[in-house]
């Protein structure tokens, strides 16, 4: 990445107490310890901005942040998401309960400070456990999504739909994997946990159909109306458990040509590659964001018949370990 800083479009802050101040940080970890942090070299500066303000406004409306031990207080977590090429700010308050005191003018003080926050979501989670987000949510302002473009379409994106963390490397990502494919025109396509539809409807131009198939509802939602929004006819978003769905369309005797999948760190499973390899496309283009599970899951397909033709790991999360990784696997007639 040329300018390795800043990229991080999705920011999830932690509320806690350090000597009795809010602070708002990250787990140490392997805990449930709170390490404040003012400025994270690698997030948009934005959202280190608007948390400095919403500790402030906690102090100023005697907001409490959540205490895991007493179980007491009522802001656990702040995520902010970033449209970073339409400067939309979304902001979610995850709370302990639905109640919120002085609520709305929290909301209006916020948006005074920070007029670039399009929407204000509340998030209410009550229970003991890891998750950031609970399943209620309140849209305090605006329309509780905001857009982004990639590859020169818009992307309506939700609290809880997934979307790349790095815009500025997605763009070469989904380039490179687009490049690899080599689309000639007459390709039916299946876009596998395809999340907001991103990357089938950025290759749907260059192909006959999409298929995309994601488990998560609200990010189906989003891609059906991204298609929508961006007149893509050509690609169909299905919501379900990839493995189950590619099961289906074995049994069904469907024909696909490419396979996109870009599962989750946990990578793919055996329904779904033993599925696939029955089905037998020509190309597998998949990206990880994990190469451990992804070598695991090419070593199967390798079994089966496919063939390693080129390998491409993309800086997608600079200053960490992790990395994106593309590979294309092909399978001769
Ligand atoms: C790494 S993201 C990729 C999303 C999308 N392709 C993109 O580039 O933005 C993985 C997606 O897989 C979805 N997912 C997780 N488990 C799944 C399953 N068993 N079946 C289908 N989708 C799943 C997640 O909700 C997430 O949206």
């Amino acid at each position: 990445m040329d300018n390795p800083y800043d990229y991080r479009n999705k920011i999830h802050a932690t509320y806690s107490y350090k000597n009795k101040e809010i602070v708002s940080g990250f787990y140490e970890e392997q805990s449930h310890r709170v390490i404040p942090v003012e400025r994270c070299l690698i997030q948009s500066s934005k959202a280190d901005e608007i948390n400095k303000t919403i500790r402030e406004l906690m102090k100023s409306f005697k907001l409490k942040a959540y205490d895991e031990e007493r179980d007491t207080g009522l802001i656990r977590h702040v995520l902010v998401k970033v449209g970073f090429a339409t400067k939309e700010v979304m902001v979610v308050l995850v709370t302990i309960g639905p109640m919120f005191p002085s609520k709305n003018n929290f909301i209006k003080a916020l948006r005074k400070k920070h007029p670039e926050i399009t929407t204000i979501i509340q998030n209410i989670n009550s229970k003991r456990t890891s998750m950031v987000l609970g399943n209620r949510e309140k849209v305090l302002y605006g329309k509780g999504t905001i857009k982004d473009t990639l590859c020169g379409y818009t992307f309506n994106i939700s609290s809880k739909s997934f979307y790349q963390v790095n815009p500025t490397q997605t763009e070469k990502l989904y380039g490179k994997a687009i490049e690899m494919a080599d689309f000639k025109g007459n390709e039916v396509v299946m876009d596998a946990y395809s999340g907001i539809g991103t990357i089938g409807i950025i290759l749907s131009e260059k192909v006959k159909s999409v298929i995309g198939v994601e488990l998560n509802k609200d990010a189906v939602k989003d891609s059906i109306k991204n298609a929508k929004l961006n007149k893509v006819q050509n690609a169909r978003f299905y919501e379900g458990d990839a493995g189950e769905f590619m099961l289906h369309m074995k049994e069904e005797g469907q024909k696909l040509d490419v396979v996109v999948m870009d599962p989750p760190r946990s990578g793919s499973d055996e329904r779904f590659l033993s599925s696939l390899v029955k089905i037998s496309p020509k190309k597998v283009i998949y990206i990880s964001c994990n190469p451990i599970t992804q070598a695991r899951d090419i070593k199967f397909l390798i079994k089966h018949g496919y063939k390693v033709k080129e390998i491409q790991p993309v800086d997608m999360f600079p200053h960490t370990l992790h990395v994106e990784n593309i590979c294309l696997l092909t399978k001769d007639d």
